[in-house]
């Protein structure tokens, strides 16, 4: 039996004044699925992610959050729905004036209305999660990069979401705080949580993802567990792609 489905985006559209990024996008997300995006620059991966949540307005078509409309609610109802989706930024946004713990629990306060006990116990349960309670009460700059994206992931673990969009979260990285990161959304994967990544690491999308979606211009190419798409892409562009991205690999190593 099919799990249930936690996100499902209808031919999605996204236009920059007359410049179509997304064009007619159709993508179902279910319990569980970890989903890496990939493409290249400028092929509207960010902007996917970025519309599944509103943070951009679509300009066409539906997104639908455990089957209730996100892209046309308003208020409490858009709020509500906004929390069961997780956002993991490229550049961590936490508060440099809070705490680590202060950042986990802000948004438990602020908009869950928890007491400081409880948020206090989430936090803390959320930071163990990611290796980071030792560091409850230190400052997000006495932190590496790659600590202080482990935080970000914990702020976002904390809210308890339906699914949590990563959007390039290893890309400000140096290249050593990257397999922590890595690391820590294979073990989320294994816990059950559903996840979509957009991402540049292919080796991570290769070995983690159940499914990888393939971007380019606005379209998704082709989609398909990694070894179809890495193994045997059917599309011309994918093979294209696929294959410059193992040259730079190669290139690199
Ligand atoms: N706020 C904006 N205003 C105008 N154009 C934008 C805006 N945000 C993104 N774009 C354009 O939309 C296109 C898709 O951008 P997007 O960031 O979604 O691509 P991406 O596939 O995530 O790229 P990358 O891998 O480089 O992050 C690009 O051409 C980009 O320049």
């Amino acid at each position: 039996m099919n799990t249930p489905l936690i996100l499902q985006v209808n031919r999605l559209h996204k236009n920059y004044g007359a410049t179509p990024v997304l064009r007619g996008i159709n993508l179902d997300v279910r319990a569980g699925e970890l989903i890496s995006v990939i493409g290249p620059s400028g092929s509207g991966k960010s902007t996917l992610l970025r519309c599944c949540n509103r943070m951009e307005e679509a300009s066409g078509g539906e997104i639908l959050v455990e089957g209730h409309d996100i892209s046309h609610a308003r208020g409490k109802t858009l709020n509500q729905l906004r929390l069961r989706l997780g956002m993991v930024f490229q550049s961590f946004n936490l508060y440099p004036h809070l705490t680590v713990k202060g950042n986990v629990t802000l948004a438990l306060r602020k908009v869950k209305k928890f007491d400081a006990t409880s948020a206090d116990q989430l936090a803390l349960a959320a930071l163990e999660c990611v290796g980071m309670a030792h560091k409850a009460d230190a400052r997000p700059s006495q932190l590496s990069g790659g600590q202080q994206q482990r935080v970000g992931i914990a702020r976002a673990i904390a809210l308890e979401p339906a699914m949590i969009l990563f959007d390039e979260p290893t890309s400000a990285l140096d290249p050593e705080m990257v397999d922590g990161v890595l690391e820590v959304m294979r073990e989320l994967r294994a816990s059950g949580m559903t996840m979509m990544v957009v991402t540049h690491e292919m080796s991570f999308a290769q070995a983690a993802s159940d499914r990888v979606i393939f971007m380019d211009q606005g379209v998704i190419v082709e989609q398909g567990t990694p070894a179809q798409i890495f193994g045997a892409p059917t599309q011309p562009r994918t093979a294209a792609f696929i294959s410059r991205s193992a040259q730079r690999a190669g290139a690199l190593s």
